[in-house]
C-alpha cells in the first residue's frame, strides 16, 4: 500500500550525523562539542522522531484520502518498553544510525540502554497490546490505540533483604522524546452532578448536569509498522485542570486551595493501578477508565463527523476494540452522546452501538471479572448508570421471551447484581452489547462456553470466538536477538521472514547442518555470556554461562507457581547435597533464574518473592554446592529485561496449574529465541505442543479437565486433615482434662485421705 520511499530526511550517515548534532545544539542545547551519552540518546531519539512524524503525517494524509473504516482498539494499558532500538528497525535505518554514531564516537547500544522503559502496563494484557500496536501498523490497519498517560507507570521494585519494596516510577523525569503533546487535541471530560429531564421540541430529553469538569489533552504516540510507511498512533490522554470551572473559587480570594483544587484533576492520570487481579471498586479507578473513554469518544465522532454526518453510516467506519471490560463504559457513553447529544433514538442508537463494539477477555476466574458498585457509578456517572438500567431492562424483556420466567438464569445473566453491594457487571455489560467478544486461546474459549460466560454462550454461540495470542517477531527477536535475528536471515537467504514468521519452515532444511548449529550455539553463547553480565551487574552474582540456564520470569502469581519451581530447586538442591561425588560429575550445573513483581497488595506473592531469596541464600553460599546449582532473583523485571534475559535462556518455565493461564505469551518470545519449555498443557501452550510436538519440550503436569477431581481431592484430604487436627486436638483436650481430673481427683483423694486418717489417729 505504501511504497517505502522515503521523505524530505535522508539516511545517508552524514544526513543523520548532521540531524544528530543539530538537535544536540537545538533540542537538548548542549554544546555540538561536548555532550553524554544521555544527550546523545535524546539527540539520536529526537531525530528519528522527525523521521516517525513524516511517515505519520504521510499515513494520516492517505487514510484522510481513503477515509476507510478505521479501527480505535481501547485499552487501560501498554506495556510499550523501550522505543529507540524498535524505531530504527521498523524504519529500516538501524545500521545507519549505528555508522553515524560510530563515526561520532558514539555506539548504538550504548545509547539504546539510556533509555527507560514506557512501563505504561502491568502485565500479559498490557504487553499484548503493545505487540498488537507493531502488528496493526506492520498489516497497513487504518487503526488507533486510546488510552491513558500515567505520570507514574508500574513501580520500580527494590528488593531490600529479600524482600520487594515499590518505588515510584517517575518515567517522565527526563522528558519523553517518543510522545508529541497535543495541546490543540483537548476534551472536557465530566462526573459527578445530576440527570435533568429538560423539554426538547415536544419530547422529554436527558440532559447531565456536571459536578466536575477535567480537561484531556492528547499525547500522541506514532507506532511505525515494519518494512512500510505505516505509521499509526497510539493517543494517550493527559488529564489537566479545566478552565471551565470553580471560576468562582477564584472569587473568594482563596487562591491557594483554587489552585489545589485544579492540581487535584491531574490525579486521574497519575498513577497506573498496579493490581492485575481483581477489581477493587476504587473510585479513582472509574474514573480513569471514564475518563479516557469519554475523551476518546469525543475524539472519534469528531473524526466522524469531520468526513460524514449520517450516524447510521457510523457502523462502516468505526470498529471499536475493548481490550478486557477495563474500557466497557465505552457502551453507555457512545449511548449517551448518540441520543442525549445527537439527538438520535434509543433504538437507533442501540443498533449502531451493537455493530461497532467487540471485546477481548484476558481472565478465567470468574472473580476476576470487574463489577462496580452502583453507589459509586451512580455517583461519578449518574447518567450511564441510568442508561445500564435501560439496557438492562430491555435484555431481560428479551431474556423471559427466550427462557422465561427463569428467575435464576435471569438474576444471573442480569447486568446488574443484587445482593450485600449492588454492582454493575461489566462483562455482561460487555457481552450483550458486543457482537463479538473472544478469547485468547481454544482451551480459554472452552472454559468461557463451559464456565465463565456459559448461559451467554447458550444465548449467543455465535459471538464467541477465540483469538489465540501472539507477540510481535520484531521486539522479540529482530530488536532483542540480533544475532539469531541475522543467522536466521543468512540461511534463509531472505529476512523476509520478519514480516511472515510462516517462512520459517524453510530452516527446516539446514536443521542438521553441522555449521548452522555451530552458529547457533555461537549466538547462544553470546548472549548467555551478555545475561551472566546483567546478573552479576543487577546482583553482584557471578554465574556461569557454561551451566543450564532455567528461567521463569513473569508476574508472581500463585496459579503461575512460582512457588512449585522453587519447591523443585529445594529438592534438587537436597538431591544433590546427598549425592556421591560420581554422581554430582553427572550433574548439569543449572542456574535457575526467576524474576516478576508482586501487586503492592498481594502477600502471598511478596512472600513467594522473599523466599526465592532465603532458599538463593542457601544455595548460593554453600560451598559443597558450588556451580551444580545457583538461584538467581532478578529484580524489577520489566519489557527491556525479558529482551535481555530471553535470548540468553536454556529452558524457560510455563508452570501454571491448567486452567488459569487464559494464553501466556512468555512462552511465545522463548520458543521464537530458539529456548525449550518446561509447561503444563494449559492456554496457548496447548496449542504450542500441537505445533511443536510432545517431544520438542518438556511437558508434566495435571490437564484442565483433571485439575477440579484433583481440586476437590485435595480439598476433602484438607477437610480430613483438618477434622482429624480437630479430632487429635479434642482428644488431646479430654487427655489433659482426663490426666488433670485424675490428677485432681488423686490428690483429692490423697488429702481425703490424708485428712480421714490424721482425724482417726
Ligand atoms: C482490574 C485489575 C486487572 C488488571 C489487569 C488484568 C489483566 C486482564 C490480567 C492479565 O494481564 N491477564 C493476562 O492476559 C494475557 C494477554 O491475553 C494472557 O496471555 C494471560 O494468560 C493473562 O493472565 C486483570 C485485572
Amino acid at each position: 500500500m505504501f511504497s517505502l520511499m522515503d521523505g524530505f530526511l535522508k539516511n545517508d550517515p552524514i544526513s543523520l550525523q548532521k540531524d544528530i548534532l543539530d538537535h544536540v545544539e537545538y533540542t537538548v542545547a548542549r554544546s555540538r562539542f561536548s555532550f553524554d551519552d544521555f544527550e546523545a540518546y535524546q539527540a539520536v531519539s529526537h531525530s528519528v522522531r522527525d523521521r516517525l512524524i513524516e511517515r505519520w503525517h504521510d499515513t494520516h494524509a492517505y487514510f484522510k484520502r481513503k477515509d476507510p473504516k478505521r479501527l480505535y482498539f481501547f485499552s487501560l494499558e501498554f506495556l510499550m518498553g523501550r522505543s529507540l532500538s524498535n524505531s530504527v528497525i521498523n524504519l529500516g535505518v538501524r545500521d545507519q544510525y549505528a555508522d553515524a554514531l560510530n563515526q561520532l564516537g558514539f555506539e548504538f547500544e550504548v545509547l539504546a540502554e539510556q533509555e527507560g522503559d514506557a512501563a505504561q502496563g502491568n502485565g500479559g494484557l498490557a504487553r499484548l497490546s503493545a505487540c498488537q500496536m507493531d502488528s496493526l501498523a506492520t498489516m497497513d490497519f487504518p487503526a488507533w490505540g486510546y488510552g491513558l498517560r500515567y505520570q507514574y507507570g508500574l513501580f520500580r521494585q527494590v528488593i531490600l533483604d529479600g524482600f520487594q519494596h515499590e518505588q515510584p516510577d517517575y518515567w517522565l523525569n527526563f522528558g519523553n522524546p517518543w510522545e508529541i503533546e497535543r495541546i490543540h487535541v483537548s476534551y472536557a471530560v465530566k462526573f459527578y452532578g445530576t440527570v435533568e429531564e429538560q423539554d426538547l421540541n415536544g419530547g422529554k430529553r436527558k440532559v447531565w448536569v456536571p459536578g466536575e469538569m477535567v480537561e484531556a489533552v492528547a499525547y500522541d504516540n506514532p507506532i511505525p509498522g515494519y518494512g512500510t510507511r505505516n505509521t499509526i498512533n497510539l493517543r494517550l490522554w493527559a488529564a489537566k485542570p479545566s478552565d471551565l470551572y470553580d471560576m468562582e473559587s477564584y472569587g473568594t480570594g482563596d487562591y491557594i486551595n483554587a489552585v489545589i483544587n485544579r492540581q487535584k484533576a491531574e490525579t486521574i492520570s497519575s498513577v497506573l493501578y498496579p493490581d492485575d487481579r481483581s477489581y477493587q471498586g476504587k473510585e479513582l479507578r472509574l474514573k480513569q477508565q471514564y475518563f479516557f473513554v469519554s475523551a476518546s469518544v469525543q475524539d472519534i465522532i469528531r473524526r466522524f463527523k469531520d468526513s460524514l454526518n449520517d450516524f447510521n453510516q457510523f457502523p462502516e467506519k468505526v470498529a471499536l476494540q475493548l481490550n478486557d471490560t477495563h474500557p466497557s463504559l465505552a457502551i453507555p457513553e457512545v449511548m449517551r452522546v448518540l441520543v442525549d447529544e445527537e439527538f438520535l433514538s434509543w433504538k437507533q442508537a442501540w443498533d449502531i452501538v451493537c455493530k461497532i463494539f467487540s471485546c477481548t477477555t484476558h481472565t478465567v476466574v470468574p472473580e476476576g471479572l470487574e463489577k462496580i458498585p452502583v453507589d459509586l457509578l451512580g455517583s461519578v456517572l449518574p447518567r450511564h448508570l441510568q442508561i445500564i438500567f435501560d439496557i438492562n431492562f430491555s435484555f431481560m424483556e428479551e431474556l423471559k421471551k427466550h427462557f422465561g420466567l427463569d428467575f435464576n438464569r435471569l438474576s444471573q445473566m442480569s447486568i446488574v447484581e443484587e445482593g450485600a453491594v449492588k454492582s454493575i457487571r461489566m462483562a455482561n455489560l460487555s457481552i450483550v452489547c458486543c457482537h463479538t467478544v473472544n478469547g485468547v486461546s481454544r482451551v480459554h474459549l472452552d472454559i468461557l462456553k463451559t464456565k465463565v460466560f456459559k448461559d451467554f454462550y447458550e444465548l449467543w454461540p455465535q459471538k464467541f470466538h477465540y483469538k489465540t495470542n501472539g507477540v510481535t517477531q520484531r521486539r522479540w527477536l529482530v530488536v532483542s536477538n540480533p544475532g539469531l535475528c541475522g543467522l536466521i536471515s543468512k540461511w534463509l537467504g531472505t529476512d523476509a521472514w520478519i514480516r511472515d514468521m510462516d517462512l520459517l519452515m524453510g530452516l527446516r532444511d539446514h536443521a542438521g547442518d553441522a555449521e548452522l548449529q555451530q552458529e547457533w550455539k555461537m549466538v547462544r553463547r553470546i548472549n548467555k555470556i551478555r545475561l551472566a553480565e546483567f546478573i552479576d551487574a543487577m546482583t553482584g552474582m557471578m554465574v556461569s554461562p557454561d551451566a543450564m540456564f532455567d528461567v521463569q520470569i513473569k508476574r508472581i502469581h500463585e496459579y503461575k507457581r512460582q512457588l512449585l519451581n522453587i519447591l523443585g530447586i529445594i529438592y534438587r538442591y537436597d538431591c544433590i547435597k546427598n549425592m556421591k561425588e560420581s554422581d554430582r560429575r553427572k550433574v548439569v550445573p543449572r542456574v535457575c533464574i526467576i524474576g516478576g513483581k508482586a501487586a503492592p497488595g498481594y502477600d502471598m506473592a511478596k512472600k513467594i518473592i522473599k523466599l526465592c531469596h532465603a532458599v538463593g541464600e542457601t544455595i548460593n553460599n554453600d560451598s559443597d554446592i558450588d556451580d551444580l546449582l545457583k538461584l538467581v532473583f532478578i529484580p524489577d523485571f520489566n519489557v527491556s529485561v525479558a529482551e535481555l534475559v530471553i535470548p540468553g535462556s536454556d529452558l524457560s518455565q510455563h508452570i501454571s496449574t491448567a486452567g488459569h493461564e487464559a494464553s501466556g505469551t512468555g512462552s511465545m518470545k522463548f520458543l521464537m529465541n530458539g529456548c525449550l519449555l518446561l509447561a503444563t498443557a494449559d492456554g496457548a501452550t496447548i496449542e504450542i505442543i500441537e505445533e511443536i510436538g510432545e517431544d520438542n519440550m518438556f511437558l508434566f503436569g495435571a490437564k484442565v479437565h483433571e485439575v477440579p477431581k484433583l481440586r476437590e481431592k485435595a480439598e476433602n484430604h484438607r477437610v480430613a486433615l483438618q477434622f482429624a487436627r480437630v479430632l487429635s486436638q479434642i482428644c488431646l483436650g479430654w487427655y489433659v482434662m482426663a490426666t488433670l481430673a485424675m490428677r485432681i481427683t488423686s490428690n483429692l483423694s490423697v488429702t481425703l485421705l490424708k485428712g480421714v486418717v490424721t482425724s482417726i489417729s
